[in-house]
């Protein structure tokens, strides 16, 4: 079953000032979420996931393209219908946890916004207890950290209190955006299973958006491939990664670091005027792709199901 639809999804920003120029941070995307689905968003710096995640919460308006949850249009929703419906059901979780907080306030403030929109008849040793029990399903001992301010906690105390606010509500939908990327190790394991039992207990969605192919890996059922605002490939988690058919994809996991191999960029350098590559008529990878022929600068490749649930936007692969 389909939870969320995102259909032909654009947006452009325009940079700079005389003379300025486009940049189509997302364009023409479109992808489904099923309900108790883990789908990663996996592309690097400035591949349009962030405002992929901006535009399904509405943060940002889209360029064109439609947005359906359960089926509705998000893009009609008015401010009450957002705020009263739909931030109940899709939460998100963003990479820096201070720029959440005030730091004049202790962090049990975070959870008043939660309780006062959704939960406002809740007694209050009602709403101890829900809030001890959610910072202790992320692990964290409520002892430690109710009544401290912001500096009094580390970076990752903090996301996972964050993450409790966000799943206290039991959301439909999670949008964890480079959520685990400030944590330690072992931390960013911990909470990567919590998002998983979390799922399996109360089939939540989560779009996990993300530079790090390995976590991705991880934790996805589906796992879409973005570059420069483009989907190149994407399906099953298990098929992208064991049969990378884009040369993008294939040259991401190549350039998964290995213990004994020291990094080496093996690609053609991106352009460096920032918006030429947004102007490519044919695929945004071609200046950078070592297999690109004529066709591949001249037309975008579309979309194709090369096996079932596997999708690669590629003329090498019959895109277009
Ligand atoms: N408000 C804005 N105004 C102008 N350009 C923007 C704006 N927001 C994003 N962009 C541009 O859109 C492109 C995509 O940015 P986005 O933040 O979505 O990428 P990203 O894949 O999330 O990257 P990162 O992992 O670095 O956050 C980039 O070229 C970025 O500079």
């Amino acid at each position: 079953m389909t939870l969320l639809q995102v259909e032909h999804l654009t947006k452009v920003f325009t940079s700079g000032f005389i003379g300025g120029f486009e940049i189509r941070a997302v364009d023409d995307v479109s992808f489904t979420i099923g309900k108790g689905e883990i789908v990663s968003l996996v592309g690097e710096s400035g591949s349009g996931k962030t405002t992929v995640g901006k535009l399904i919460l509405r943060l940002i308006q889209p360029t064109s393209g439609r947005i359906l949850f359960e089926g509705r249009d998000v893009l009609e929703f008015g401010k009450k219908e957002l705020k009263k419906n739909y931030y109940r059901q899709v939460q998100a979780v963003f990479q820096d946890p201070f720029a959440s907080f005030n730091p004049l306030h202790p962090i049990d403030r975070a959870f008043d916004l939660v309780f006062n929109s959704y939960f406002p008849g809740t007694g209050r040793e009602e709403r101890e207890n829900m809030i001890n029990s959610a910072l202790e399903g992320v692990g964290l001992n409520p002892a430690e950290i109710r009544g401290k301010y912001p500096h009094q906690l580390s970076g990752g105390q903090l996301q996972r209190i964050l993450i409790a606010r966000a799943l206290l509500l039991k959301p439909k939908l999670l949008i964890a955006d480079e959520a685990v990327s400030m944590l330690d190790a072992s931390t960013r394991i911990d909470v990567l299973n919590l998002l998983g039992d979390f799922r399996d207990k109360y089939g939540t969605s989560v779009l996990f958006v993300t530079h790090d192919l390995a976590l991705g890996y991880y934790i996805s059922d589906s796992t879409i491939i973005m570059y420069r605002g483009t989907i190149v490939e994407m399906g099953d988690t298990e098929k992208v990664f064991h049969n990378p058919l884009h040369p993008y994809t294939q040259m991401l996991l190549e350039s998964v670091p290995d213990l004994n191999v020291r990094w080496e960029f093996k690609g053609i350098e991106p352009e460096k005027e920032e918006g030429a590559v947004y102007s490519i008529q044919g695929c945004r990878y071609a200046p950078r792709c070592p297999r690109a022929k004529e066709k591949c600068f001249k037309f975008r490749p579309g979309l194709v199901e090369v096996e079932k649930n596997h999708w690669v936007a590629c003329h090498l692969h019959g895109g277009g």
